[in-house]
């Protein structure tokens, strides 16, 4: 597998095609009594067959050999990745963590997975995972594959090589991955290192937000996405096949090279987008619009406008709205937000320190209906600021998970040394300004 220049496919969603050897997709069928060069043809499909037309995503995949071919799975425990999300009660705390460390001894993608949080579950189809990554290990002989959800990694430090069925791709922090349901992959680190976050979204498939009234461009454009050609290895061998199902990992012995797919077409594959891309809308006139303006990717529900998962980035940008209290205004949110960031600092939020503040690679929870907003400090700022000249926000990345329904925190994050346990106080600051007329 030549991975030396990694050559992209463009778009969302496409009818994509692409082929490893040439001549080695059929044409003008999916399933012939031969496929060329002996391959054996697989479909794989990420919706119900009979899924509307506009959402219907399935992929044909012509390989050395097809996926079946295995002996049966047996349980792998894992000490830190799981969807038990009813261990602790939830509570309506505001939470917020310190950045997550870099491993002690050696851990791999997989090895470095730490559960946060989450909903729902992969019973239901519905709901997120949330989880830290943190590895200094490549991917050796060893391959992954989530049927529980879809992966949405989101790397806060270090290169990602994401070596899958589909092709090769690679990330960098403030781009980001999606790795479909089910798809087979191997990550390694070009940097030795790597952190950061993954949504696991039991619900339905991320796609582009609506634009209504903001018209055909805008927000994150469809020709920004990029999906890995094509690329095969022919290889035996002793190989690991990790599963996880139903919030377990499974895991069983290949004697081939899983990444075996010469050539496949289709519009379910893995893909990469580069958040500084994003074409981000604000007010030009006054007050500060809802967050949704952000979203990057939504996971819809079942109920039309409400969101199992909306994915909404804070980037770069100008504030001009006048006589406006630029950053977010307190609030609260029948949704449920757990934040990261990527890089810099975020504008409601004063940096602090690992133990307090709202540093790359850490992280905080706003449940349901659990007030928040900027701290005491931002107000302040923000209050004084002359709101007739533009403010440039630079050196930033934040980013949200926001879902319909309360976000857990699993028993490991709560008895996480990170918790930082003095949170609330950064808006015990706040004065009392009101006079009395
Ligand atoms: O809580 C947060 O910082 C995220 C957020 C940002 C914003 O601009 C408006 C609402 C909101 O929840
Ligand atoms: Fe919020």
């Amino acid at each position: 597998m030549n991975t030396t220049s990694l050559k992209y496919q463009t778009g969302f969603g496409n009818e994509f095609a692409t082929e490893a050897v040439p001549g080695a997709l059929p044409e003008g069928r999916n399933s012939p009594q031969r496929v060329a060069h002996g391959l054996y043809a697989e479909q794989l499909s990420g919706t119900a067959f009979t899924a509307p037309r506009h959402v219907n995503r399935r992929s044909w995949l012509y390989r050395i050999r097809p996926a079946a071919m295995h002996p049966p799975f047996e349980p792998l425990a894992h000490a830190t990745l799981h969807n038990r999300f009813d261990e602790a009660p939830a509570s309506p705390n505001q939470l917020r963590w310190g950045p997550h460390p870099m491993p002690e001894g050696e851990a791999d993608f997989v090895d470095g997975l730490f559960t946060m949080a989450g909903n729902g579950g992969p019973a239901a189809q519905n709901g997120i995972g949330i989880h830290l990554y943190a590895a200094n290990r490549d991917m050796h002989h060893r391959f992954f594959y989530d049927a529980d959800g879809e992966l949405m990694i989101v790397p806060q430090a270090g290169r990602l090589r994401i070596a899958t069925e589909m092709g090769v791709l690679e990330v960098e922090p403030q781009q980001i991955a999606v790795i479909p349901r089910g798809v087979r992959f191997a990550v390694t680190l070009p940097d030795g290192s790597a952190r950061g976050y993954v949504c696991e979204n039991f619900g339905a498939m991320l796609r582009l937000p609506e634009l209504g009234p903001i018209g055909s461009n805008g927000l994150a454009n469809a020709r920004d996405f990029e999906t890995p050609v094509a690329a095969y290895v022919d290889e035996e061998g002793a190989f690991e096949l990790v599963a996880k199902f139903q919030g377990q990992l499974w895991r069983t012995a290949l004697g081939h090279h899983p990444l075996d797919v010469v050539t496949w077409h289709g519009n379910y594959a893995p893909y990469r987008y580069d958040l500084r891309r994003f074409n981000t809308i604000g007010s030009i006139s006054y007050d500060h619009p809802d967050p949704s303006i952000f979203t990057v990717l939504t996971s819809p529900s079942d109920t039309p406008g409400t969101a199992n998962m909306d994915f909404a980035i804070f980037p770069p940008r100008w504030l001009v709205a006048e006589d406006t209290f630029r950053p977010p205004w307190y609030h609260r949110n029948v949704a449920s937000e757990y934040m990261g960031l990527v890089h810099g600092e975020y504008d409601a939020k004063e940096a602090g320190d690992e133990n307090d503040g709202f540093v790359p690679g850490g992280s905080s929870l706003h449940n349901c209906m659990s007030g928040h907003g900027p701290d005491a400090a931002s107000f302040e700022k923000a209050s004084a600021g002359d709101t007739s000249k533009p403010q440039h926000i630079v050196d930033t990345m934040a980013f949200m998970f926001e879902t319909r329904a309360v976000i857990h925190p699993t028993r490991q994050a709560l008895q996480s040394p990170r918790l930082q346990s003095g949170y609330y106080r950064c808006w015990q600051d706040l004065k009392k300004h009101f006079k009395a007329p």
